[in-house]
């Protein structure tokens, strides 16, 4: 089977997307894995299927590294979105559904996108992991949150790994967010992705429970903050005081489009 793609970058999130709308694809766990084994495939943090929606303009299906369905990606909403608007699926404006929920999404520049998150819940604050002070907050996707003073040279690849699998705390597992509160509206974050298994150079839904986190226990004092990535780029997450309104923007791209042999 030929099936055509894109290779997006969302702040250095990376994700095959695939228009089912234009071609039917039925893949399966090791066929999305092969594709996004780095070296001997495309190579990416996750596939995406662009699905077509009775009510919206299209709804997305996203599947982490390792070939398995994951929750939701905020980069991979923002990148979504941003093929959608390079494809003509929709506008400038987009509204689709992804694992069950209904987003809106912006594009505010060339090659930025704005997206709205649905609100956070499961916030839990002070406990114990691994030898680690730890917060969690559920952002669309579960994720853990540790502070620390030396980010650069933190061992995101053992804390993230051993956290992420235990399975006492966290029977489905978590993403996994190290953080540098860096000013008052700034937060360096590296993180350590479920599905991926590895550091990822970003990660939306990460990105917006640190920020939220940071907000709640005081650590940062303003509703819009500014996330480096480990890419280096930055992201905007934008909330309201109750956090009932949030936004995560940031940069996505098309790096390139193919056809690959599956
Ligand atoms: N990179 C994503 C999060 C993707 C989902 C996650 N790995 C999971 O299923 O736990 C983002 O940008 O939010």
């Amino acid at each position: 089977m030929q099936i055509n793609f894109a290779k997006m970058s969302g702040a250095g999130n990376d994700f095959i997307v695939i228009d089912t709308m234009q071609q039917p694809v039925n893949l399966t766990e090791p066929q999305i894995l092969s594709l996004c084994t780095r070296r001997t495939g495309i190579g990416a943090d996750g596939l995406i299927l662009v699905e077509s929606s009775e009510t919206l303009d299209f709804s997305m299906r996203y599947y982490n590294a390792d070939g398995k369905p994951g929750s939701m990606c905020g980069n991979g909403g923002r990148c979504a979105a941003y093929f959608a608007y390079t494809t003509g699926i929709s506008g400038k404006t987009a509204s689709f559904q992804a694992n069950g929920d209904h987003y809106n999404a912006w594009i505010t520049d060339i090659e930025c996108v704005k997206l709205k998150m649905t609100v956070p819940d499961d916030f839990r604050s002070n406990f114990y992991a691994n030898g680690f002070s730890c917060h969690f907050v559920n952002t669309g996707s579960p994720h853990t949150i540790i502070y620390t003073e030396e980010l650069d040279t933190f061992n995101v690849e053992n804390a993230g790994s051993a956290i992420r699998n235990n399975s006492t705390l966290f029977p489905e597992g978590t993403n996994v967010n190290f953080l540098e509160v860096t000013g008052p509206d700034t937060l360096s974050v590296r993180t350590f992705e479920r599905g991926v298994e590895a550091e990822t150079l970003a990660c939306g839904t990460g990105a917006v429970a640190a920020a939220l986190m940071s907000y709640k226990l005081e650590k940062v004092s303003s509703t819009s903050i500014r996330v480096t990535v480990r890419s280096g780029d930055t992201l905007h997450v934008d909330f309201s005081d109750d956090m009932k309104e949030v936004f995560l923007s940031g940069p996505a791209k098309v790096v390139y489009t193919g056809t690959v042999n599956v």
